[in-house]
């Protein structure tokens, strides 16, 4: 009889620091620290974590030379399937031209005339430099599509780069449509045609834009989306205050995203809910509006995540290392605290426990640093110093 052998261990030593985000390891902080450790992987899978003095042996060795190791990054919130660019839009607001979602036509258009071909390629791209900089799962929401054909096109071609993928058809109102056919639309036909590649549904929820949808709306098309199968995430409170954090609580949706304005019924909202906050500083970087504030947040017991909202009109990075750092001086974070928030938080946001932590059981996600700790992602910004790596 053959035997099957057994697939190769890696054993990843040298590890100067490294998070699990697994409170019971470590240091008993939310992050985990352990110094001077170890980590093996066997079939993608972490298989032992512990100091590198009691390392088990394994069939490859890897000698991290001191580097801190982390859980890969989680971005959790990213429109990653667009052509064109929006660099004069961006130009426009550093001499005071607002943000109001009507770019996102100048995208839609964009991207309908692409060919699967190149946006496959765009894709990967983004896909590359996103894992270039130590994200290891990514959501990827459609949107720029805006009709049945295209909107089900944008996430057949982001299913073929992650699971986590969201129906974003009530995005914007396209141009020439009526609102109220729109929405039938998006709750209808167009959602039937796009469930079946999508493992969440998402509206922006923003009536302070006229191109955008009202309570009552999103209401409308998350519960169709609900109802089939999906689950929930809300794009609210980003460019005023308004019903889209109050909503997505109602619906019990797993995140929503941006946060930026909220008021005190917003916070004791998700304080008593099972939905993730979302910041995404890198959008009130290119927009300048005020930044969210992750301290009452925290401070209130929510559960917060970080997110890059990779696109091209609002927040055109790809790095949540950029992210953390903004988070930090910005949002009122600890260096730990947003690293939590990138990591386990986003996780949480995408209803993951095998993402986001390194513990035994877990998906080997890893993001190495060229430094000896994580706080460096704040300390040094703008520097390079994170890769992501899949075992
Ligand atoms: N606000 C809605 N959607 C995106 C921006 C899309 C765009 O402007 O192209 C966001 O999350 O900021
Ligand atoms: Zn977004």
């Amino acid at each position: 009889m053959t035997r099957v052998p057994a697939s190769p261990t890696t054993l990843l030593t040298g590890v100067g620091e490294l998070v699990t985000n697994d409170q019971t390891l470590g240091d008993g902080s939310p992050l985990g620290l352990l110094h001077d450790a170890a980590l093996v992987v066997a079939d993608g899978r972490v298989a032992w974590v512990g100091p590198a003095s009691a390392a088990p042996p394994a069939d490859r060795r890897r000698d991290l030379g001191g580097r801190a190791l982390l859980p890969g990054f989680v971005d959790s919130h990213t429109h990653l399937v667009f052509a064109g660019d929006r660099s004069a839009e961006f130009v426009a607001r550093t001499t005071g031209a607002r943000y109001d979602g009507g770019g996102i036509a100048t995208t839609v258009t964009a991207t309908r005339a692409a060919d699967d071909a190149t946006l496959r390629r765009l894709l990967a791209a983004r896909v590359a430099e996103a894992r270039r900089q130590g994200s290891t799962t990514l959501e990827v929401k459609s949107g720029y599509g805006l009709d049945v054909a295209h909107e089900a096109r944008l996430l057949r071609l982001a299913r073929e780069v992650t699971e986590e993928t969201t129906y974003l058809g009530a995005h914007v109102v396209p141009a020439g449509a009526d609102h109220d056919d729109y929405v039938a639309l998006a709750a209808g036909t167009m959602l039937a045609a796009c469930a079946p590649h999508a493992r969440w549904a998402d509206v922006f929820c923003e009536p302070a834009s006229a191109h955008a949808f009202d309570a009552d709306e999103a209401r409308t098309v998350l519960l169709a989306a609900g109802a089939a199968g999906l689950g929930l995430r809300v794009h609210g409170n980003q460019l005023a205050p308004g019903p889209g954090v109050r909503l997505a609580v109602e619906l019990r949706a797993a995140s929503v995203d941006h946060c930026t304005y909220l008021d005190a019924d917003d916070v004791d909202a998700l304080a008593g809910s099972d939905t993730v906050a979302t910041l995404l500083p890198g959008v009130e970087f290119s927009t300048g509006h005020p930044y969210p504030d992750a301290r009452r947040l925290l401070d209130a017991g929510v559960v917060v995540a970080l997110a890059t909202d990779c696109n091209p009109g609002t927040s055109n990075t790809s790095s949540v290392p950029f992210v953390v750092a903004l988070a930090v001086r910005e949002c009122g974070l600890t260096p730990a605290e947003a690293v939590h928030a990138a990591t386990a938080g986003a996780a949480r946001a995408l209803r993951r426990d095998d993402v986001g932590v390194l513990r035994v059981g877990s998906c080997a996600h890893l993001a190495v640093l060229d430094a000896p700790s994580y706080v460096h992602l704040a300390y040094r910004p703008g520097v390079p110093l994170a890769r992501g790596l899949v075992l």
